[in-house]
């Protein structure tokens, strides 16, 4: 007889946009809202009994009702209301995994008093992962598709060379990359909006002020940064794809292109090297887990 394994259900991806307005200054949260509730459900795959089931219609009637109830202060604060809600509402539900993905939207500046225009900032998304049992409370925050590039103060040499390695060593080469990372606060309920702000600085400054030898070097330059700086920040976990600018050969055309002219690259799509890692504040548990941030 077959034996039920790990299971959860629930509702992915419920979009809600809470609007709030002071005055004639109207504030947006955007988010894209995963719920997946795991328990005492047995019954419902074994013998088809619903009796313990909350369908995933009402997880997303309560995101809305949450919104509109409590506001979303934060994704942080918003997924520990609606996961302390279902473990503690519902006999049958033992532990609520809440994903969320924030959309930013920037003011369009207006004459007058009016603040009500928003233009979609970039691809750049902010995260959240909230975890709780019924006793013990997790938070992961994040962000994912934020785009950075330096164009020059990046080299990679010295390198490992076998009989397949044709890759020249590159002096002055471009770096880029979509920084996705994951981060743990070691304390519970920081002021979560600044905090996120500061996190995405740190990663910024560092990503721009190391003279790097690899991508590998700047990453952990780009971890210590937060974990430094950040004292409430235990654990950051960073994935960072090498987003390959090639050098184009131009000699075909009796053109030069070298790097310290400046030069035109092709902006290679794949395969990409991708580098991740967790950088650690001394004597710190890992907790986030390695595929979290994998694409
Ligand atoms: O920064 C880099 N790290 C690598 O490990 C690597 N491997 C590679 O081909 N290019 C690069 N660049």
């Amino acid at each position: 007889m077959p034996t039920l394994g790990q299971n959860q259900y629930g509702k992915a991806e419920t979009r809600v946009v809470r609007v709030t307005r002071d005055g004639a200054v109207h504030h947006v949260r955007d988010l894209n809202v995963s719920v997946a509730l795991s328990g005492d459900m047995a019954e419902v795959h074994h013998s088809g009994s619903n009796a313990a089931v909350l369908p995933t219609d009402t997880m997303k009637n309560t995101v809305f009702a949450f919104a509109r109830e409590h506001g979303i202060a934060s994704p942080e604060e918003f997924g520990t209301l609606l996961a302390r809600h279902f473990v503690t509402s519902q006999p049958s539900i033992s532990r609520a995994r809440i994903r969320i993905e924030e959309y930013a939207w920037d003011r369009v500046p207006t004459p007058g008093e009016a603040e009500h225009s928003f233009v979609r900032a970039g691809r750049e998304t902010r995260t959240a992962r909230i975890a709780f049992d019924g006793e013990e409370l997790e938070i992961f925050s994040g962000l994912t598709g934020l785009t950075v590039m330096n164009t020059t103060d990046s080299e990679f040499r010295g390198f490992v060379k076998d009989r397949y390695t044709t890759l020249p060593e590159a002096g002055d080469r471009v770096l880029a990359t979509d920084v996705t990372a994951v981060w743990r606060h070691a304390a519970d309920a920081p002021d979560w909006d600044a905090a996120h702000e500061a996190v995405r600085g740190h990663l910024l400054a560092a990503f721009a002020g190391t003279s790097s030898s690899s991508l590998q070097q700047t990453l952990f330059r780009m971890g210590s940064e937060v974990i430094e700086r950040q004292p409430g920040i235990d654990e950051i976990r960073l994935s960072l794809p090498n987003k390959h600018h090639f050098l184009v050969d131009l000699e075909p055309f009796g053109m030069k292109n070298e790097t310290a002219d400046g030069a035109v690259y092709f902006a290679a799509d794949r395969p990409y090297g991708l580098i991740e890692a967790t950088v650690l504040r001394d004597g710190a548990p890992a907790r986030i887990p390695v595929d979290t941030t994998t694409p």
